[in-house]
């Protein structure tokens, strides 16, 4: 028995500036405003559930933490004694934050590394359909929110937490030298992809520990029109671009990468491969995209 999380379900970012973040998600990701518990809190929605990326004020800038939804109480119950089999501790949400994240009932622990996970059962939807600024679709359903990256210490010790304890199935790796992140020369480090469901990945891990605690989330829209259409609207709001449009190697997704208000990047694509588990075989990408994403360009 493991985890079984179904998939990324919400992520919550504290922030410094929310006028930027406004600015930002509604202006160039396009998201929907949606109202939440907090007047002072910013709610976005891009799907039936009531909130998908919450921004709360702070006095720092990084990911907080990232929601997983479990299917019920069961599943839930089942997950607190696995963390706790596994020597993980967890503790439970209070009645306050339930409310303000709307769910039945959610617990919390922290990675090896620091990145703080959420798991969660029973999240309200809402009636009205969701209408973004610039009508784009975003891609959810089974495949949840979208993906996240998150930076850690060590890539062995991670694989061991995310797939031994946590249950993500491996479902690619690619490296990189490890001069990249101050490593010897000749050394290699792991970036590894994780899914639970039929999204390629809903989580990628880097051994590169950077401030905001999240090296991007990434959300995918249904067409790539949506794409272009964001794109361009970074670059009337000079947003900065971290990486031009390319397609991905191992998920064959289509995107761009814009730096957040919180410093870490959005990716933004479309075309992600989907999986299933009885097919699925684990290979190691030889190279980042099979076309464009220079990291480190604008234009
Ligand atoms: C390689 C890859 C495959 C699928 C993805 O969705 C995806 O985000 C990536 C890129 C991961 C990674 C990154 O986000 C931060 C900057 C990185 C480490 C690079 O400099 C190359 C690969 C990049
Ligand atoms: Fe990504």
């Amino acid at each position: 028995m493991t985890i079984d999380i179904k998939s990324m379900g919400y992520a919550r970012v504290a922030s410094t500036n929310l006028d930027d973040w406004k600015q930002f998600a509604g202006k160039v990701l396009g998201l929907a405003e949606g109202r939440g518990p907090n007047p002072d809190n910013l709610y976005y929605r891009i799907d039936e559930v009531s909130a998908r990326l919450v921004v709360f004020p702070s006095d720092t800038d990084q990911l907080d933490c990232v929601g997983w939804e479990l299917a019920d109480h069961d599943a839930l119950q089942a997950a607190r004694e696995h963390l706790s089999k596994a020597g993980v501790q967890s503790t439970e949400g209070t009645p306050e934050e339930l409310a303000e994240r709307r769910v039945q009932e959610l617990v919390r622990f922290t990675d090896p590394f620091g990145n703080v996970f959420e798991l969660f059962h029973g999240i309200t939807y809402e009636s009205r359909p969701v209408v973004t600024p610039y009508a784009a679709k975003f891609v959810t359903g089974d495949q949840g929110m979208g993906h996240v990256v998150i930076p850690v210490d060590d890539d062995v010790e991670a694989l061991k937490f995310y797939r031994d304890v946590l249950g993500f199935r491996l479902r690619d790796s690619m490296s990189m030298p490890g001069e990249f992140v101050g490593k010897p020369a000749g050394s290699k480090i792991w970036l590894r992809f994780l899914g639970v469901n039929p999204r390629h990945h809903s989580l990628a891990f880097l051994p590169m520990p950077n401030p905001s605690r999240c090296v991007h989330l990434m959300l995918e829209v249904d067409k790539l029109d949506d794409v272009g259409r964001a794109l361009e609207r970074v670059k009337k709001h000079k947003a900065p671009l971290s990486a031009t449009l390319g397609r991905h190697m191992n998920d064959e997704m289509v995107s761009f990468y814009v730096k957040s208000p919180g410093g870490f990047d959005i990716e933004f694509g479309c075309e992600g491969l989907t999986v299933s588990d009885e097919r699925w075989v684990a290979r190691e990408s030889t190279a980042v995209s099979y076309w464009g994403h220079a990291f480190g360009q604008s234009g």
